[in-house]
């Protein structure tokens, strides 16, 4: 998501922050040692974030960036009033940057470990917790902390009226492994919007994106082996491990039905722009306003461009920082890639009951048969697919899929 080099530009949640406060509690031995109640009396109790054990020493540092701790400075301040203290121009004024400074600490907040333990489980029972290796051991007082800073953010985030939507867009939120059970703690009705690319591209873009910022690493080629003489790819270079949907999408669907999940195809942002954001509005509930006439292709560019940018008559493109000039990459490499995230791509195919194959481009392989079963379409590849059997695919979206059953690579 963020810094990722792509795979997902858009990655928002219609965000509730601004609508609904949590019900937060830390608990010691059975009592209550801090609560932030749900201000909003129809909604049912979230249970207690945390239990503690034992209060630790010292509160985990807060990025710079982010609202000061409560214990450096005696109280909370909001964004305002840091802004004011450093004689900055007034949150208000910032207009814009005041979003990006809230982003930024929600960021750092969701995926900063430890701030609350990553499974409801881990939640409820902290020595399970333990033995599972939650780095943090001083739950109690993280719990406090995290309750306080969720509601300074809500602060930090933008107020909506009534039938507004506030986007939050983090790329990284999409790999972090502690985010999504961050984000139901705040919201289960989180929407997420996940924009996904043919994974080899993906890695490309993002090795791309790197070297632009530090022209002197390694090449891809070497980054992408552990071993070129074997082959074996480094599924830990994140370029690499980015790409491997299937595996975070497990995540997410630990904490989201995938009805609150939409793929937005990265390919299709370019080719049908209109047609993406189409099915983006409708996911949110919004009416279809954006439509192809908003749009031209920008040749230069090689992107669409709005025609008119909002609040002005001139048209917009994107950044400078989009569609930059690919490295030229080894074509037996880019095919070792794409071997590799062949299954892969087929789990995330039927997770997710879209067709990726046609989103990401991607041609059936010589000998290839195109299923077509309940509505779903699949490649029986002879190269890597033979493992997959057609009930595998009858499925229709993710009901009754064997997850077993499904090819699972080792990673
Ligand atoms: N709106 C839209 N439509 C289609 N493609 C888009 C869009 N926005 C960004 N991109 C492409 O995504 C790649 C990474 O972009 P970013 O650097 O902005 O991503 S990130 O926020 O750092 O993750 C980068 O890909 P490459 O240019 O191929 O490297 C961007 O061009």
């Amino acid at each position: 998501m963020s810094g990722v080099g792509g795979t997902s530009r858009i990655n928002g949640e219609e965000n509730a922050l601004s609508k609904r406060l949590l019900s937060l509690e830390v608990v010691k031995d059975g009592e209550v040692l801090h609560s932030a109640v749900d201000k909003h009396p129809s909604l049912p109790p979230s249970p207690p974030i945390c239990l503690l054990s034992a209060l630790p020493p010292s509160p985990p540092p807060c990025p710079d960036h982010c609202p000061a701790h409560p214990s450096a400075h005696g109280q909370w301040l909001t964004f305002k009033e840091k802004q004011e203290k450093r004689g900055a121009r007034t949150a208000e004024a910032l207009g814009r940057s005041r979003l990006s400074f809230g982003f930024d600490c929600l960021r750092s907040i969701i995926q900063t470990p430890p701030i609350c333990p990553a499974s409801t489980r881990n939640t409820l029972d902290p020595t399970a917790q333990r033995e599972k290796g939650d780095p943090h051991p001083n739950v109690s007082q993280t719990a406090l902390i995290a309750s306080t800073i969720i509601e300074t953010l809500r602060e930090l985030m933008p107020k909506t009226l009534e039938g507004q939507i506030t986007m939050e867009k983090t790329p990284s939120y999409f790999v972090t492994r502690e985010a999504p059970a961050r984000i139901s703690t705040m919201s289960r009705d989180t929407k997420l919007i996940v924009v996904v690319r043919d994974p080899v591209t993906r890695a490309i873009s993002d090795y791309t994106q790197t070297l632009s910022k530090k022209p002197d690493i390694p090449s891809f080629e070497s980054l992408t082996f552990k071993n070129r003489t074997t082959g074996l790819i480094d599924t830990s270079w994140s370029a690499i491990q980015i790409g491997i949907y299937a595996k975070h999408l497990d995540n997410w669907l630990q904490y989201f039905p995938m009805k609150q999940i939409l793929f937005v195809s990265g390919e299709r942002l370019i080719s049908d722009p209109a047609g993406e954001l189409g099915r983006v509005q409708d996911f949110l509930g919004l009416k279809r306003i954006i439509t192809d006439k908003h749009f031209y292709f920008n040749q230069t560019k090689g992107f669409p461009c709005l025609k008119k940018a909002e609040g002005s008559s001139k048209p917009h493109c994107l950044g400078k920082t989009k569609g930059r000039t690919h490295p030229n990459i080894d074509p037996e490499v880019v095919q070792r890639l794409r071997d590799f995230y062949r299954p892969f791509n087929m789990k995330f195919y039927q997770m997710t009951g879209h067709n990726f194959a046609a989103w990401f481009n991607l041609k059936p392989m010589p000998g290839s048969v195109v299923m077509e079963v309940g509505g779903l379409y699949g490649f029986r590849c002879q190269t890597c697919c033979d493992r997959l059997s057609p009930k595998d695919v009858t499925a229709k979206g993710n009901a009754g899929i064997k997850r077993e059953s499904i090819l699972s690579p080792q990673v």
